[in-house]
Formats: C-alpha cells, sequence, structure tokens
C-alpha cells in the first residue's frame, strides 16, 4: 500500500503537462512527484525543470529529467514542494531540509504553486515546527540575538556535529516563536534583520494543496484567495 506521502507527491505530477518549466521542490514527499514525473520523461513527456536544492538536481538527472538553469529562464509554468506545516490559509513554515531559500525565489517566480502534504502537516496554527531561518555565517551569534529580540528562540542547526550549511554557504537557525498569530508580521520583521537572507515562513504563495484523506485518496484544494 502506497503511504501518503507517496498518494500526495504522484498526484501532483497529473498537473505537468507538455512544453513546461516545472520547479521541482526539496524533501520525501516531492521525491515521489520528481519520480512520476521522470516516469512520464520517459515515455515521451517534453519538459524543462529548475530544481530547489542540489539534492533534488542530483534526483532529476538520475530520473532523466532534463534541468535549466533559473538564470536562463523567463517563466516558470508549475512549481511543487512539500512543507513541514500548512495552516487552513494555506500559509506555510518550510525549510526542514535546509532548500528554504531556493524554494521560495522558485515559488515565488511561478505561475502555479503546488504543496503536496501528508495529513500530519495540516495544522491550525503555524508555529509547533520552528521556523528555518537562514543566515550569513558573518555576524551569526548577533543575528541570533536579533531573532530572540524580536521574541524567537534561535537554535543553531547542526549536522555530524558541525553547523549545517546550506546550498548557498549559510547557516540556519531553527527559530521557535511558539504559536504564531502573524504570520505575515513575522515574515516581514524576520526579513527586516541583518544578516537574516530568509526565512522558512511562505505566506499567500499557494495556489494548490494536495493532501490525503482517511481513505489515502488524494485531495486537491483550491486557495481561498478571499483568505
Ligand atoms: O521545505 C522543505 C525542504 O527545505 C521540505 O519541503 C519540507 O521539509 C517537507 O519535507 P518532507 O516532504 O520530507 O516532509
Amino acid at each position: 500500500m502506497k503511504n501518503e506521502k507517496q498518494v500526495a507527491g504522484e498526484k501532483a505530477a497529473e498537473f505537468v503537462k507538455d512544453g513546461m518549466v516545472v520547479g521541482l521542490g526539496t524533501g520525501s514527499t516531492v521525491l515521489y512527484t520528481i519520480k512520476k514525473i521522470g516516469e512520464r520523461v520517459k515515455d515521451g513527456l517534453s519538459i524543462t525543470a529548475v530544481a530547489t536544492s542540489i539534492q533534488t538536481e542530483q534526483l532529476a538527472k538520475e530520473c532523466g529529467i532534463p534541468l535549466v538553469n533559473l538564470a536562463d529562464i523567463d517563466v516558470i509554468d508549475v512549481a511543487i514542494d512539500g512543507a513541514d506545516e500548512v495552516d487552513a490559509a494555506f500559509n506555510l513554515i518550510k525549510g526542514g531540509g535546509g532548500a528554504l531559500l531556493r524554494e521560495k525565489i522558485i515559488a515565488s517566480s511561478a505561475q502555479e504553486f503546488i504543496i503536496v502534504a501528508d495529513s500530519s502537516k495540516m495544522v491550525k496554527q503555524l508555529g509547533r515546527f520552528p521556523i528555518p531561518v537562514e543566515v550569513e555565517i558573518f555576524g551569526y551569534p548577533l543575528t541570533g540575538k536579533k531573532i530572540q529580540s524580536i521574541g524567537g528562540v534561535p537554535k543553531l542547526r547542526m549536522n555530524e556535529g558541525k553547523p549545517f550549511v546550506t546550498d548557498n554557504g549559510n547557516y540556519i537557525f531553527d527559530c521557535d516563536f511558539a504559536a504564531i498569530s502573524s504570520p505575515e508580521k513575522l515574515e516581514l520583521n524576520l526579513n527586516l534583520i541583518p544578516g537574516i537572507v530568509e526565512n522558512g515562513l511562505f505566506i499567500g504563495l499557494v495556489d494548490l494543496l494536495i493532501t490525503v484523506d482517511q481513505k489515502q485518496e488524494a485531495v486537491i484544494q483550491k486557495r481561498n484567495e478571499d483568505g
């Protein structure tokens, strides 16, 4: 039997059509989308793709998906990605895999942004998952103090005893802000702090959410533009 990530991930591949430029997200859910797109490419689907991480670039190559550089394209038709938390307004916390900066650049440039998420990711209010915040290494302890001054508890992400380094050569603070009452304000306030490159709050970007119901079937929901 397919798990929820596979059901949601594979469903999203149906939204990819001939001739499209596709943004490929990062993580264990969108992995199923990428593999499915790869199968369709082998069957004759003609697309090009941009990857949100080195890990995804590698996977796309293994799946035979032709890649282009973001600098060489004008339009991304559709971007598909996973999430760490999704609220009722389809605002997100992302960056659990450390790819938030490239993910946000691609999501915000896409004509359509699709999120694939298993049911564990759905929350009433964002904030149980600490917000990943990508910071310049230069002066990062001071940047951490500034995050504290706006109410966050930053924890430097580690990997095998050393600070985790992103594909862009930066560090990540995973920041506990408890229950977030205004994700819109917090996203802006975080990005006003010098040293912060980007934060993992994705506000108002999602067009379509694909999740899974109790019968293990994919459920497709459009974002309500009126909130
Ligand atoms: O934001 C991300 C990576 O930076 C991922 O999309 C997010 O962490 C969800 O991952 P998964 O599908 O493995 O649960």
